[in-house]
């Protein structure tokens, strides 16, 4: 480089020094208004968390973005500033299906940042546990996948769980092809989960052909045993390739592109009204005739779209069920607490789930 670019480059980078200085004191300055916040809420009882909020701050900032800065990196510097804020107390404590780098622990990653403490469960009750007994803040599990329906699991811990819905997160489900090398030649087996080897099938058909595939007990089990053996190739997500030290040999091979699991944040209050909510209800109904229209018409009456509607059959009845439903709107809000109230009218058992911010 000659000497005049060399003192462009020096100027420009002490320019960098500046802005950078002065983002780092406003990070500060920003850490302690949040924290001032997170002392008032305390003081009236509430959570430091607020799904809605941060949901709002990242809308309100992309909105704003006029450029170069590309908004999608917006929402991820943000979480990061945000979940490094509320972890000045004490880092908050969030169980998630595990075991580690399953797509429950990168959903729980993409709303809780790496500043959260982030602790594996062996099983969907136990995550529940882990929130009811107060040894984590909050939980993490998936609810619902756009190939494979609902995670019947899941909706049945709501029956005898009291613990409410904060949240909900939509991921993408990207499954890749892992290896040590990351090289195609080296591949001699390929392991997985039996759901992400189908939901590949076709690629692993047209680019694998003579390969054999073998079940593994979770991607991210596979992941491991791929780190342990070069000839073997795991379908995991990339959170573990980097956990067990993995080259992604080819992203995204699912067959389906428009592969999307719900997940829900669980937690012991409910939240408060943020203007674009969904609410999840549980209920039986009476068997009677006519019941099941009754049971829509509050809703229809008033023009609230329901979203989702799911049964599950009551264990220790035969052909009876409980009603999962999903409806735009919050229990705080008017017309959704009156047609909450006539549902009531209609069953034998009722419960909110909970209201939070629909993920949009
Ligand atoms: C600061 C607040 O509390 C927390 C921190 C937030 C932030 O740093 O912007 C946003 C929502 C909450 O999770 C708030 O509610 O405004």
């Amino acid at each position: 480089m000659e000497k005049k670019d060399l003192e462009v480059l020096s100027k420009l980078r002490h320019k960098i020094d500046t802005i950078d200085d002065e983002i780092l004191d406003l990070l500060n300055e920003r850490a302690r208004v949040a924290q001032d916040i997170g002392h008032a809420k305390a003081g009236q009882g509430l959570e430091f968390y607020n799904p809605g909020r941060e949901l709002a701050v990242f809308e309100r900032l992309i909105a704003r973005n006029s450029g170069p800065f590309p908004s999608e990196a917006i929402r991820r510097v943000y979480r990061e500033i945000i979940s490094a804020s509320l972890s000045l107390e004490q880092p908050m404590k969030v169980a998630f299906f595990g075991p580690s780098a399953t797509f429950t622990h990168q959903a729980a990653q993409k709303q809780f940042g790496f500043s959260a403490q982030l602790v594996a469960q062996k099983s969907i009750p136990a995550v529940f546990e882990e929130v009811r007994r107060g040894r984590a803040d909050y939980g993490v599990v998936p609810v619902e996948n756009t190939t494979e329906g609902i995670v019947s699991h899941t909706l049945d811990m709501f029956v005898e769980s009291d613990l409410k819905i904060n949240a909900e997160i939509l991921l993408e489900i990207s499954h890749d092809l892992l290896s040590l090398s990351g090289k195609m030649e080296d591949i001699e087996k390929v392991l997985s989960h039996p759901q992400a080897l189908a939901q590949c099938r076709h690629w692993l058909e047209e680019n694998l052909p003579d390969v054999p595939l073998v079940d593994a007990s979770s991607t991210a089990m596979a992941a491991r045993q791929a780190a342990e053996d070069s000839s073997v190739a795991a379908i995991a997500s990339e959170i573990a390739a980097s956990l067990y030290g993995l080259r992604i040999v080819k992203p995204k091979i699912q067959d389906n592109t428009n592969n999307l699991t719900r997940f829900l944040v669980v937690g012991r209050q409910l939240t408060s009204p943020t203007g674009h909510d969904k609410t999840s209800v549980l209920f039986i109904v009476a068997d009677e005739p006519g019941v099941l229209c009754r049971m829509l018409g509050p809703f229809n009456k008033r023009g609230i779209n329901l979203s989702k509607i799911e049964s599950r059959p009551i264990k220790t009845k035969a052909w009876e069920y409980i009603f999962f439903l999903d409806l735009e709107g919050h229990v705080e809000d008017a017309a959704v607490a009156e047609a909450l109230e006539d549902l009531q009218a209609c069953c034998r058992s009722f419960k909110v789930l909970g209201s939070y911010p629909r993920c949009r």
